[in-house]
């Protein structure tokens, strides 16, 4: 048998937005304080690259994690950092998602020049947002609002803003507080007045399903009750079809031992008003989480939500 004490390298593969490459640095840095080498491999997706049309007309979320699938098949990385809320709820064959860590803040953030909230902005004012779910719950806070698409990483949706081209933007506070841009939140929305997307502020490391290695090697870096409340959240999305573009939102808190879940779901052409659910119930494996989930996805269909895909 042979002995050696050097763990070998990891390279994760990551998009090269600022939020994409302080998530990978951060997964690197807790990896090498454990004693691995790690280095990065940036690389364009087509999610990055296509910005002139919403997601939701372009193919949807797997757009931001397709490039880095293809180099972990290829072997030219080992893990790829993503936000969990990019991660279609149906991983290709072959792949898995190794890890889930410490959430961040989960809330949407309202950013603006001038004004404080969203109660503050004058009537018929121009939101910028490409979300469908914020889209959708902004219009049933303030149906006067006019929203406008808005895409980019997180620099350009704030360049558009202080180019003056919208009064405000909504944004994950989480993007904002990694990238020390906490400042420029002027109020952030409370679940209750907009309820977040799966998985949003969580990070997910995705490997190729083999690599037991891998596993063994992040497994110090999960977090349980965030890995518990997100797998609730995304069996809500995945019984209503949510890899496919449509507003949903699905939001998991904690009193105790219970699980508390809400969900909130609108039609796409914004006809249909919106549908409310939730559940709570007693959650200590992935298996009941996922469980409270499809409970709660149930409701929202007996509810009047319609499943899409
Ligand atoms: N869709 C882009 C995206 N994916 C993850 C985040 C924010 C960070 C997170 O939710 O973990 C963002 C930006 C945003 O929604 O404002």
């Amino acid at each position: 048998m042979t002995t050696s004490s050097a763990l070998p390298p990891i390279v994760i593969a990551t998009r090269e937005s600022q939020l994409a490459l302080w998530q990978a640095e951060h997964v690197q840095a807790l990896l090498a304080a454990r004693g691995h080498s790690v280095s990065l491999l940036g690389m364009t997706t087509r999610g990055d690259q296509i910005l002139d049309r919403t997601l939701s007309k372009v193919g949807g979320k797997g757009l931001f994690v397709k490039e880095l699938e293809v180099a972990l098949e290829e072997g030219r990385a080992d893990i790829a950092v993503h936000s969990l809320k990019d991660v279609p709820m149906e991983l290709p064959d072959g792949f898995a998602l190794a890890c889930i860590m410490e959430r961040e803040d989960p809330r949407d953030a309202f950013v603006s020049p001038h004004h404080a909230s969203l109660d503050e902005l004058p009537q018929g004012a121009v939101v910028g947002t490409s979300s469908l779910r914020r889209q959708v719950l902004l219009q049933a806070l303030r149906p006067d609002l006019k929203i406008e698409p808005l895409r980019g990483n997180v620099q350009t949706r704030l360049r558009k803003l202080d180019e003056g081209q919208y009064a405000a933007i909504v944004l994950a506070a989480a993007g904002l507080k990694r990238l020390g841009l906490h400042e420029r939140i002027r109020s952030v929305f409370e679940p209750g007045q907009m309820l977040p997307a799966a998985g949003q502020g969580a990070l997910g490391i995705e490997i190729r399903s083999q690599r037991q290695d891998l596993r063994d090697a992040l497994a110090p870096l999960a977090h349980e009750r965030t890995w518990l409340t997100v797998t609730a959240e995304r069996a809500v999305s995945r019984a209503m079809g949510g890899s496919c573009s449509m507003p949903l939102a699905a939001h998991g808190v904690w009193s105790g031992d219970t699980l508390r879940l809400q969900a909130a779901w609108g039609d796409v052409e914004g006809r249909l008003p919106l549908v409310r659910a939730e559940g709570s119930s007693r959650v200590a494996t992935l298996d009941e989480a996922d469980a409270l989930g499809l409970a709660v996805a149930g409701r929202l269909r007996a509810a009047g939500a319609v499943a899409a895909c």
